[in-house]
């Protein structure tokens, strides 16, 4: 579990995170979404105790990360995959880093077997492409066992099968029940992995909640209505608060659930072809809930 509290950093005049608080649970894979310069990289270094708070506190399983007794069976993170010794095999980055974190060699060979390294475990890692090195840097995040896990932008210059095979293994690590909070501009893959969004904006908190719950809160969101006859139907709608548009055959209704149009049509006794909630996605929600906090916003 990962617990923000308060959490501040600032350089001069910059506030990269300001006032942050919030938990991050196990058993579930929290997005961790933002325009480029919210605090994101941040927090996640000051979590990892890289980066010391100006006010405020992150904690990794109750204690900040100074405090913890094996830091990398607590907490593994994938920050930049290319902060390798290039001219180190896989197996002698991943040893030296299990001797120093006093985690057996044995598991050396087991996570390179995860991530799907073995083979080439001799291989100088310099010599790796970035999908390897992405891996090779999984491995070494994966090496004390540890319950909770970062990501910053796994999957960033992935091809297809690489970013299917982080998806897959991320979402496999939380159904162990660890805590994985990743980062990512990419909102399409994070619809596909994330079960819970954290949005910051200017290093402030925009959104915690799940994702269905951003995707039905998002202002676009709303229910597509079809019928032979809808003018009583709009008329009640509208007068209860939401905002209907008439669209020739359809009505497309903001403000109101399926549940609420349909049982205002069946009281009125209207005939419905289709009644639908209209999807949003994630993109859509986040462009609609960043808006504002963009730094370098082109013309939209
Ligand atoms: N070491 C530093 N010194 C001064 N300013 C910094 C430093 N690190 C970050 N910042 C500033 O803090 C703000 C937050 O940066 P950060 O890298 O955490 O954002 P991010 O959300 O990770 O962005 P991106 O999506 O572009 O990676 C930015 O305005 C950045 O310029």
């Amino acid at each position: 579990m990962i617990t923000l509290e308060r959490l501040t950093k600032r350089y001069g005049d910059t506030t990269a995170v300001d006032d942050l608080s919030l938990v991050v649970r196990p058993g579930g894979v929290t997005g961790f979404l933002g325009p480029n310069g919210a605090g994101k990289s941040t927090t996640m270094r000051m979590i990892l105790g890289l980066d010391r708070p100006t006010s405020g506190r992150a904690l990794v399983g109750g204690r900040a990360y100074a405090e913890l007794a094996h830091p990398l069976r607590e907490v593994g993170a994938l920050l930049d995959a290319k902060a390798l010794h290039p001219g180190r095999s896989a197996r002698d980055h991943l040893r030296a880093l299990a001797r120093t974190h006093d985690i057996p060699r044995g598991r050396v060979d087991e996570v390179l077997g995860m991530v799907g390294l073995s083979d080439v475990a001799g291989r100088r890692a310099g010599t790796f492409s970035l999908g390897m090195g992405q891996r090779l840097g999984i491995a070494a995040a994966l090496l004390g066992d540890p319950a909770t896990l970062m990501f910053d932008e796994p999957v960033n210059g992935l091809d297809p099968d690489g970013v299917m095979w982080i998806r897959r293994l991320i979402r496999s690590l939380a159904a162990e029940g660890r805590t994985i909070f990743v980062s990512s501009h990419l909102m399409s893959e994070m619809q596909l992995t994330a079960d819970q969004l954290v949005v910051i904006g200017r290093g402030r908190l925009l959104a915690d909640a799940p994702l269905s719950e951003v995707l039905a809160g998002a202002p676009t969101a709303g229910v597509t209505v079809r019928g032979p006859e809808l003018t009583a139907l709009s008329r009640e709608l509208a007068a209860a608060g939401a905002v209907v548009r008439d669209e020739g055959d359809r009505l497309s209704v903001g403000g109101a659930s399926v549940e609420d149009v349909g049982r205002t049509a069946h009281r009125l006794g209207v005939l419905l072809y289709e009644l639908s909630p209209r999807q949003v996605s994630l993109e859509q929600a986040y462009m609609e809930l960043t808006a504002e906090a963009v730094e370098y916003g082109g013309t939209r």
